[in-house]
């Protein structure tokens, strides 16, 4: 399985039980092996809330972990107070590795990429198809930040009502990339809910969306009633969200297994890291033409062997030329 942590030694803080007295115990690295597991659904300063056993047990990370962040989405395990009942707190001794990673830039004086969503399988990419006008860049700097992380993608496009697909699913479709094309009524008759939820059903699925193309609409469509967010929130006077949280959200889909990961505030994709191996692991029709590139070859440099292999005739052009986009969109322009 691939590793997703910067430093993968690091991530791992278990302490497999050992032949007997192989390992000291310390107080510093206790084994833990009654921990329980559970799964972290959002952080708020510090606390966070887990679903254990199906309860839900405020923890805290335990000192042991060190500057490594627990996020939603992580599998965790769990000593202490694990009743789940008011001003209990649990302990988080363990996160463990990582099945994918989305990483964003949290500010543009922030030169840190930050995880926002661990073990998420797919990123549902939500646009509007008008009000406000889809942004294919940005859609296709989603796309690299999936690939990259090892989650698949999948296109939801909001407000059919305002404005047709195909333009933008012209430009999607040599990608391959699932959609799914809503609009608000559609949604509250229960119709397109049931479209988007087999696309999502017994999945974790992690949802970014610029604000406005009608990602909350979505989201409470999926969810159950008690669990929703008001839409709307945005304060008339400073612009600003009452809720100014960060953190991501996990929801149960309403009639399904699997999660919603709302993601507020999440924007745009930080891409300097992206490794082009890895996003090219996306298109597996072109990876035997990798073979003969150069070392750290980034695909899209001249020496690149892609271009010799697919005008030979073993792949389409046209799905070189959608690699070749979205690994441009790493350079980051203005509007991004
Ligand atoms: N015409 C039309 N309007 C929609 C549709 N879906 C949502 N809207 C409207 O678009 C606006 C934004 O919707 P929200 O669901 O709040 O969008 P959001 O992406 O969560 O935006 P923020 O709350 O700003 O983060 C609201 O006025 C919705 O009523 C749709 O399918 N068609
Ligand atoms: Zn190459």
């Amino acid at each position: 399985m691939r590793r997703y942590g910067k430093n993968p030694d690091e991530d791992d803080v278990r302490v497999r039980p050992g032949r007997r007295g192989s390992r000291p115990r310390t107080h510093t690295r206790p084994k833990h092996e009654d921990a329980a597991s559970g799964m972290v659904l959002t952080v708020d300063r510090g606390r966070l809330t887990c679903l254990v056993d199906g309860r839900r047990v405020v923890a805290m990370k335990a000192r042991e972990l060190g500057r490594k962040a627990a996020v939603v989405g992580d599998r965790v395990a769990l000593v202490g107070d694990l009743s789940g009942e008011k001003d209990t707190l649990a302990r988080i001794v363990r996160i463990e590795e990582r099945r994918s990673v989305l990483r964003r830039t949290a500010d543009d004086d922030d030169p840190y990429e930050r995880v926002v969503v661990a073990n998420a399988d797919q990123l549902a990419i939500v646009t509007a198809l008008a009000d406000p006008e889809p942004r294919p860049r940005m859609i296709d700097r989603c796309l690299v930040a999936a690939y990259d992380g090892g989650l698949s993608p999948l296109l939801v496009l909001t407000k059919s009502d305002l404005a047709s697909p195909d333009r933008l699913l012209e430009r999607y479709t040599p990608l391959g990339v699932p959609y799914v094309v809503t609009s608000r009524e559609e949604l509250y008759d229960g119709e397109a809910a049931g479209r988007v939820r087999e696309l999502l059903d017994g999945k974790v699925t992690a949802f970014v969306g610029h604000s406005g193309v009608g990602k909350t609409t979505l989201v409470n469509a999926l969810v159950p009633e008690d669990q929703r967010r008001t839409t709307g929130h945005v304060n008339a006077v400073t612009g600003r969200g009452r809720h100014t949280t960060t953190s991501a959200l996990a929801l149960p889909l309403d009639g399904a297994g699997g999660w919603v990961v709302d993601t507020p505030g999440v924007r745009s994709f930080g891409l300097a890291h992206v490794d082009p191996s890895r996003v090219v692991l996306a298109f597996p029709d072109l990876v035997p033409g990798t073979e003969e590139c150069p070392r750290g070859c980034t695909h899209d440099e001249p020496e690149c062997a892609l271009d010799a292999w697919v005008a030979e005739g073993h792949a389409d052009p046209e799905r070189l030329a959608s690699l070749r986009r979205l690994l441009s969109t790493r350079e980051r322009h203005e509007g991004d």
